[in-house]
């Protein structure tokens, strides 16, 4: 199993009460992601306000843009010195490649760099309405091999295709997975989801768990729980 396996998704509109929660929380046990919503709101202060609290950061700002521009994205994230920054493969083979050799001066300081295969929230009845022919399994596939080509770090899928990716793209290609749900957790607007210890045991590299923790009326309990749940494989 990958060290700190769990990134907690700090989505809050209040950047008080996220870092309340973050204050709480153990960098030696876990990581952080700022989505959207957040870095939209309080911007590159934030990352340096988490950095400040030692934490590992996901900048999940899933860039989609021609490749000049993702490529200057993807630099000025590095700037910052996050662990981790995303791009969506749907962008193309171009723009993965430009991005990743933005990266290149940065050496091994340079972000993991990753890319958005299908987001977990989609099903196949929503992808055959965007006119993809395929079902998410087999759209992951085929844009996680392309991600790979292009030379990036890993993918976002969901964990439900953890294992058909890393039999096919090998043990080293990253597969970072939203979408995870305790038992009995509320699935809210995700449609492909896994327990924490199953998406582990299907091979999944780093959960990302957001609302699960963050709206638990005991955030610390519910990671520990989370913890807990994996220890003991259920
Ligand atoms: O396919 C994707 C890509 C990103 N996400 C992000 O992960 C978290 C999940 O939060 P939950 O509250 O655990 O659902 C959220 O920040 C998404 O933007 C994703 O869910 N799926």
């Amino acid at each position: 199993m990958t060290e700190k396996p769990i990134v907690v998704a700090l989505d809050f509109d209040n950047k008080f009460k996220a870092l309340q929660l973050v204050d709480k929380l153990d960098p030696a046990l876990c990581r952080l992601k700022v989505g959207k919503e957040m870095f939209t709101l309080f911007g590159p202060e934030l990352v340096k306000d988490i950095h400040n609290r030692g934490f590992d950061l996901f900048l999940d700002l899933k860039f989609h843009d021609i490749p000049n521009t993702v490529a200057k994205a993807v630099a000025a994230a590095a700037e910052l010195g996050v662990w981790m920054v995303n791009v969506h493969a749907s962008g193309g083979l171009a723009m993965m490649q430009a991005a990743k050799k933005a990266l290149l001066p940065y050496g091994d300081n340079a972000p993991l760099l990753i890319a958005v295969t299908v987001l977990t929230s989609m099903s196949n009845e929503e992808l055959q309405l965007l006119g993809i022919n395929a079902t998410a399994q087999e759209h992951v596939l085929r844009l996680a091999k392309l991600t790979q080509q292009a030379g990036l770090d890993g993918v976002v899928c969901s964990a439900q295709e953890a294992s058909l990716l890393k039999s096919t793209l090998g043990e080293d290609f990253k597969l970072v997975t939203p979408g995870i749900r305790p038992v009995g957790a509320d699935i809210g607007d995700q449609k492909r989801i896994m327990t924490p210890s199953k998406a582990l045991a299907a091979g999944s590299d780093y959960l990302v768990i957001g609302r699960p923790i963050t709206q638990a009326a005991d955030p610390l309990a519910a990671l520990e729980a989370i913890h807990q749940s994996i220890l003991n494989g259920e």
